[in-house]
């Protein structure tokens, strides 16, 4: 924001008005990265717990179709994350020519291992696979994603909850919890309406009693509904899209966004970018999460979680 200061200048015994333009301070940074360090540190302690109680350790199984290079990276991160916080992984990595039957099967042979306490099907799915079909085989007692339909049709019932919530809008509600940000009774605008990201968010946002509006490719004028917003989700998957214009002052900015451009100056020739002009952003809004660093790191934090209380469901009901 630009607060207009109107300040008197004397130039030579002659007094003139000027108003000179001044940045508002930034935003705080809201530290997704420490936030799920303190997370899971949490989430160790509980699987310390339950070893020393019951002799058992939460088990997340996780299936990955083909070579996509990020999806890989993701899965790398999930494991080595399960294995800081003492998760058992099993890993099951198929060839991108795996057909239908056989994802389905890798999921039916978890379902059925009583050591699996969540079971996560890495997307996107080569294309000949139907992922509709993969994603309602998990049993909804492993669902640690939360995109079982019947997890999601909780999610949008008044009086219901799933048993799980999809781990990236799960996150983004714990970013605004642990940064005392309260939600009830407040405006909120989700850009985008996917159903891993911005339909949960938006369903998560209005049952903690916000007023919620949801953009998408085919909102006439979203600038001006964003900017409406107490608090906006950004999800679009479209590099810095939101503008510092788009945002009402001293909202809180939650970026979901993770867009890679091209960056000469970098190792791997490129870098991530949000959803959200950052630099613009950061002057108008009172909270913004960076990217990376922001959403990225809580939803591994929220995988972890939702694996851990699977299995404390199961062994402690
Ligand atoms: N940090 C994290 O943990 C995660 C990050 N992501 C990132 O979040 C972003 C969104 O992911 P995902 O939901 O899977 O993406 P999808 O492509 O599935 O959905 C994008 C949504 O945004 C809408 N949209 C696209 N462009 C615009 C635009 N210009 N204006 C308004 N709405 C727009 C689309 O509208 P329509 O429905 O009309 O097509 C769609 O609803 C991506 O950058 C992804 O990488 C995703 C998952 C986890
Ligand atoms: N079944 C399924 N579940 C998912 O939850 C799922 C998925 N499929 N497919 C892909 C998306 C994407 N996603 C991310 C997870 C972590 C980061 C993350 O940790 N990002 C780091 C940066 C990582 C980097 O440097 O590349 C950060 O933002 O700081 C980002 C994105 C989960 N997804």
């Amino acid at each position: 924001m630009f607060a207009g200061v109107a300040v008197a200048v004397g130039v030579g015994g002659f007094v003139a008005n000027k108003v000179i333009k001044k940045k508002s301070p930034p935003a705080d940074i809201i530290d997704g990265k420490a936030i799920a360090a303190t997370i899971r540190l949490e989430i160790k302690e509980a699987v310390n717990a339950m070893q020393a109680k019951y002799k058992k350790a939460p088990g997340l199984a996780v299936v990955i179709v083909g070579e996509r290079k990020d999806s890989q990276t993701y899965v790398r991160m999930k494991r080595k994350a399960c294995a800081e916080a003492g998760i058992v992984s099993f890993d099951k990595d198929m060839p991108a020519s795996s057909t239908q039957e056989e994802v389905l099967q890798a999921v039916k042979d978890f379902n059925a291992n009583p050591n699996v306490h969540g079971i996560l099907v890495q997307l996107p799915l080569p294309k000949h696979i139907d992922e509709q079909t993969i994603l309602e085989a998990i049993s909804l007692s492993k669902d640690v994603d939360g995109f079982h339909p019947l997890n999601i049709g909780a999610l949008a019932m008044k009086g219901r909850d799933p048993l799980f919530v999809p781990c990236t809008p799960k996150g983004c509600i714990e970013l605004l919890d642990r940064s005392n940000v309260e939600i009830k009774g407040k405006i909120a605008a989700v850009v985008g309406r996917s159903n891993i990201v911005g339909m949960p968010a938006a369903m998560l946002l209005q049952k903690r009693d916000a007023t919620v509006t949801i953009v998408h490719s085919r909102t006439p004028g979203a600038e001006s509904i964003v900017k409406k917003a107490d608090i906006i989700i950004a999800a679009a998957g479209s590099a810095e899209m939101v503008k510092g214009s788009w945002v009402k002052s001293g909202a809180v900015v939650i970026d979901v966004g993770t867009n890679s451009v091209d960056d000469a100056t970098k190792k791997t020739g490129y870098r991530l970018v949000g959803d959200c002009a950052f630099e613009e952003v950061k002057f108008v809004a009172s909270k913004i999460t960076p990217v990376p660093g922001g959403v990225g790191p809580m939803t591994i934090a929220m995988l972890l979680k939702n694996c851990l209380e699977g299995a404390q469901r199961m062994y402690a009901p």
